[in-house]
């Protein structure tokens, strides 16, 4: 067997299982053995399902990969809708049912549009050197996967995406810093499409911005064509694909969760980075947001301009015979954060400012 120095950093438990006919073990921190060959492969899967801590992972694995190595990372999500780099979350998703029903917004740091996951899709992570960086080979791969357990014809369309009859199954996007690449993708087995349609695309048409729009595509699960698909599956044959096309049959598989928060420190940084508002919302391009709300005494037109997702400008429109009110509420509005709590209080200082008066019985809704 070939065996690899288990990383100083992770304390996992060892199993060794096979696939197909090769042979795998799984390990964790100092459970180093003796080296026979060294491989030209690492694999790690992680066992937590939290998007922000994969995401920051993945991250982290991108930074201090061993660049001589080719690296395969698979791990899945509980729900999360997962934004592209430069994208605005309160343009592609719905942030407010998000908020409701307790889905993550996570925003990577590769390009690309917005996807929802949950436990029904899974994701992998290729990462090279720049230098031997092969798209078209990770996506082999992953083609070759999904055929070996049965998947009629599965086929790489455009630039990023995996179709089965001429419906979307899988997503990628990529990252490059020197001589590090990665390129990751989704896999959908059994996601839950009534969220997918909940929770994305909001109609949002009076919200004006810059950055990337997703592009909306028709997406399948493919337990509709392979009904006993599951995860294990898939994530078994894209290692066998793997080891193969890099010529290994005994292979180290490394298993990652949440305690290498504590143990790693750039790790533990990343992940709460991730975390912030700063980061998932704040790092938003400009947008420029036009709605209209009814009150009992009137209507409001409200016109604001966002940076970092902060209300930079102003300008409300009303019928209200209180225009004192209007520009106390306009003042109030400016430095808030573009969310439900600044609104909240900048109507909670305009109320106070009007001697308490109850004039909005309602937030407006805005996100
Ligand atoms: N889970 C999932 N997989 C594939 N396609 C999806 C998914 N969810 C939504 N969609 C569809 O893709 C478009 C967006 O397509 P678009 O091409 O704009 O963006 C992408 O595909 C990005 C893929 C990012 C992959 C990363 C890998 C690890 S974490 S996220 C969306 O509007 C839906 O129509």
């Amino acid at each position: 067997m070939i065996s690899i120095k288990g990383s100083l950093f992770f304390n996992t438990s060892k199993n060794i299982y096979n696939i197909s006919n090769l042979r795998y073990f799984t390990t964790g921190s100092s459970t180093s053995t003796s080296q026979s060959k060294p491989s030209n492969i690492k694999i790690y899967k992680s066992t937590t399902t939290n998007a922000l801590f994969n995401i920051a992972t993945e991250d982290w694995l991108f930074k201090e990969f061993d660049t001589n190595k080719q690296v395969l990372y698979l791990w899945r999500n509980t729900p999360t809708v997962v934004i592209g780099r430069y994208q605005n979350p309160f343009k592609e998703c719905h942030l407010q049912k998000m908020d409701e029903d307790g889905v993550v917004l996570a925003r990577r740091f590769s390009g690309g549009g917005a996807v929802y996951q949950d436990l029904g899709n899974t994701n992998f992570t290729f990462l090279s050197s720049t230098s031997t960086y092969d798209k078209n080979k990770n996506t082999q791969i992953i083609l070759d996967s999904l055929k070996s357990i049965g998947l009629p014809k599965p086929e790489a369309s455009g630039r990023n995406d995996i179709l089965i009859d001429g419906k979307k199954v899988s997503g990628s996007a990529y990252k490059q810093s020197g001589n590090r690449s990665f390129h990751h993708g989704t896999l959908m087995i059994d996601v839950n499409l009534d969220s997918l349609q909940k929770y994305l695309n909001p109609n949002k048409d009076k919200l004006k911005s810059k950055g990337i729009t997703s592009v909306i595509s028709r997406v399948t699960n493919m337990k509709t064509l392979k009904p006993n698909m599951t995860h294990e599956e898939i994530c078994d044959s894209i290692i066998n694909e793997f080891c193969k096309v890099y010529g290994e049959s005994n292979v180290e598989i490394e298993e990652l969760n949440t305690s290498d928060l504590e143990k790693i420190p750039s790790l533990k940084e990343t992940y709460n980075t991730l975390k912030n508002w700063d980061w998932r919302y704040g790092n938003s391009p400009t947008f420029e947001h036009q709605f209209e709300k009814r009150f009992d005494w009137g209507t409001i037109d409200i016109n604001m301009n966002c940076t970092k997702s902060v209300i930079e400008k102003v300008k409300i429109y009303s019928d209200s015979l209180n225009p004192i009110m209007i520009e106390c509420l306009t003042d109030n509005l400016l430095g808030v954060k573009y969310n439900k709590e600044g609104i909240e209080i900048a109507i909670e200082r305009t109320k106070n400012a009007l001697n308490n008066k109850d004039i909005f019985n309602k937030t407006p809704v805005i996100a």
